[in-house]
């Protein structure tokens, strides 16, 4: 089993903490997703464990391997950091040829992963005629090309149309069940949440969360309840006699804040209040991370004017 190990690692750009002592380990069978705001540290720390870029000090390393000690690494740890880098002039499938034969992979996989990301219907075209998407799904494709035990894709979702970004979640799904160690940064929080087991969360270079996913969300949203009524007035009495905060909605139905789903229906009952709905509401993740990253956030637009 391999994971990736992030020790006390720092990078320094001049005066710049692109990374500030971060410690955090990704485990194998699951997928974990790596969060935070532009600038954060994401890329840099993705650099640095693929050995891209030096760390100014503490430690990066796959399998308790520095990147650069590892033979014919594409087999060990595939990384998409960049669409763009798959040479323009060159046809996909000789872009995967040229990586195949420096790492020792049978030239076969590279039809295989050709065919699993769906770009074999193009792979004699020059990348530079290739969409974004398509080129996405070429940088996939390098990274799964050595069947690698550790995959770190940086934003795999940016330019796939809607049936890519499903492909890619039941890819990362699959990877992760069939025990590699998956790392994925991204800003979409909904398809994050769709994939990801597990959290790093960054901001400002420094580790804000690593947890399991479910329980970010509950550490930072408050747990609610919906209701709705056809005796408003009743309703409103008892929740406010159990000293609970509600508030009303134009389309009639409340929310109770900070409240359980099961306390909430018993004391309707006890106290008479007939209901058309009750249901306890889901935090997301979206509304998790912005509430704890809302202060780690170097890159905001002004609000806009009405
Ligand atoms: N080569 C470099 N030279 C100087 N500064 C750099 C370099 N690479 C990154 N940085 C700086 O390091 C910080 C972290 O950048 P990084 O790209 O790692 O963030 P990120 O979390 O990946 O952001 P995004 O979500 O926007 O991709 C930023 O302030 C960035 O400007």
């Amino acid at each position: 089993m391999t994971s990736i190990d992030v020790h006390a690692l720092t990078k320094e750009y001049g005066h710049r903490r692109a990374v500030d002592d971060l410690t955090f380990t990704v485990q194998p069978g699951r997928v974990t997703g790596f969060l935070g705001p532009n600038g954060a540290g994401k890329s840099t720390t993705m650099r640095l464990v693929l050995g891209l870029d030096r760390p100014t000090s503490g430690t990066a390393t796959v399998g308790g391997r520095v990147y650069s000690a590892l033979q014919e690494p594409l087999r060990h740890v595939g990384a998409l950091l960049d669409a763009q880098a798959a040479h323009g002039s060159r046809t996909a499938r000789d872009h995967l040829r040229a990586l195949a034969a420096g790492n020792r992979i049978p030239q076969r996989r590279v039809d295989e992963v050709l065919e699993e990301t769906g770009i074999a219907a193009v792979a004699r075209r020059r990348v530079q005629t290739y969409s974004l998407g398509m080129r996405q799904r070429l940088g996939i494709a390098a990274a799964l090309l050595g069947d690698p035990e550790v995959v770190m894709l940086d934003e795999p979702s940016n330019g796939l149309d809607p049936q890519g970004i499903i492909w890619i979640r039941e890819l990362l799904r699959r990877l992760a069940a069939e025990g590699r160690t998956v790392l994925v940064s991204s800003h979409l929080m909904s398809e994050t949440a769709s994939f990801a087991d597990h959290l790093v969360v960054l901001g400002r270079g420094r580790l804000l969360a690593d947890t399991p996913l479910p329980d970010f969300i509950h550490a930072h949203v408050r747990a609610r309840v919906r209701i709705r009524t056809t005796d408003d007035a009743a309703l409103k009495g008892a929740l406010a006699r159990h000293g609970h905060h509600a508030v009303e909605h134009e389309d009639g139905h409340w929310t109770v804040y900070d409240a359980r789903v099961d306390d909430i229906g018993r004391l309707a009952a006890t106290a008479g209040v007939p209901l058309l709905e009750l249901a306890a509401e889901e935090g997301t993740l979206e509304q998790a991370y912005l509430g704890l990253t809302a202060a780690e956030t170097e890159f905001t637009a002004p609000p806009q004017e009405a």
